[in-house]
């Protein structure tokens, strides 16, 4: 995958959404319990059912590590399958990782060679050497955090240094000075919409993963109002529960769907109004 084919996809479905693929087996229901993968048939089910108004899914490793091999099988399944089915999907492992260098590279021939995703999000907190074994995969992303969406995101993300400059700007920064930059995204939280003006600033041309839209409250408007580049849109927006917990009965995908498009309705107005197409 190319970030040009991402941007094409995005002007043909019209859409810069991203569906979260967060299984909880106390959420889904029941009757899938049944079947000899739950998480499997649950993720093919709401993939099947969305993939017309998705242009990448992001399974969160969490909720398959937190089912040991089982989930970890679940998680090649679901991988191989949209990769399969449906090659113009960008496609996520977020597991934020990052580590020594050696290790490093161990975690992105993981995600990159071993399951074939097309990206990974990583944490920047070791530095340069444990996210540029990441950067180094040709035609594969790291999406690296920035500002997070969570409420303790500020704890240290917006801790001034002594320049009075907060530290996710210097994060942002000074990634992009890194070799292979070009291969980087960030993330930044949908609940800190105020702050996209600045990091637009910062890093204009940059894709962004933004998650909190849904059942975070983060605003899809507040977000584009600044985030949004002509050129490229440059936004992946992700909602996991919101959308695929829209239902927990045997209306489940249909419930998904109705819920996914909702959102690609308000995007395709967005990208109309800034006369992107
Ligand atoms: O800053 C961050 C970084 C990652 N996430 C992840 O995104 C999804 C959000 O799920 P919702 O159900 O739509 O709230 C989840 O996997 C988080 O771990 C984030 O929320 N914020």
């Amino acid at each position: 995958m190319t970030l040009a084919k991402l941007v094409s996809e995005i002007k043909r479905k019209k859409s810069f959404l991203c569906v979260g693929l967060d299984v909880d087996l106390n959420k889904i229901p029941t009757h899938l319990l049944e079947t000899e993968d739950p998480i499997f048939e649950f993720n093919k089910q709401i993939i099947d059912a969305t993939h017309h108004v998705a242009v990448s899914y992001k399974p969160n490793t969490a909720f398959y590590e937190a089912y040991g091999i089982k989930g970890w099988q679940s998680l090649d399944k679901t991988i191989k399958y949209i990769n399969t089915n449906y090659p113009e999907i960008f496609t996520i492992a977020d597991a934020k990782r990052g580590d020594i260098g050696n290790t490093s590279t161990m975690y992105a021939k993981a995600f990159f060679e071993d399951l074939n995703f097309d990206s990974v999000t990583v944490a920047p907190y070791m530095g340069s050497d444990s996210v540029e074994p990441f950067l180094a995969f040709k035609d594969k992303f790291t999406i690296m955090l920035a500002l997070t969406s969570n409420k303790g995101g500020l704890d240290f993300q917006g801790k001034e240094l002594v320049d009075g400059q907060p530290l996710y700007k210097e994060v942002l920064k000074t990634a992009l000075t890194w070799k292979n930059s070009e291969n980087l995204l960030f993330v930044v939280g949908a609940t800190k919409a105020e702050y996209f003006k600045g990091i637009r600033e910062i890093a204009p041309n940059s894709f962004l993963l933004v998650p909190g839209v849904g059942a975070q409250g983060g605003s899809l408007e507040g977000v584009c109002e600044y985030g949004i580049n002509k050129e490229n849109i440059g936004l992946l927006i992700n909602s996991s529960r919101g959308i695929i917990y829209a239902s927990n009965r045997t209306d489940f995908a249909e419930a998904a769907k109705l819920e996914a498009e909702k959102l690609q309705n308000q995007m395709a107005t967005i990208l109309a109004k800034n006369n992107i197409s």
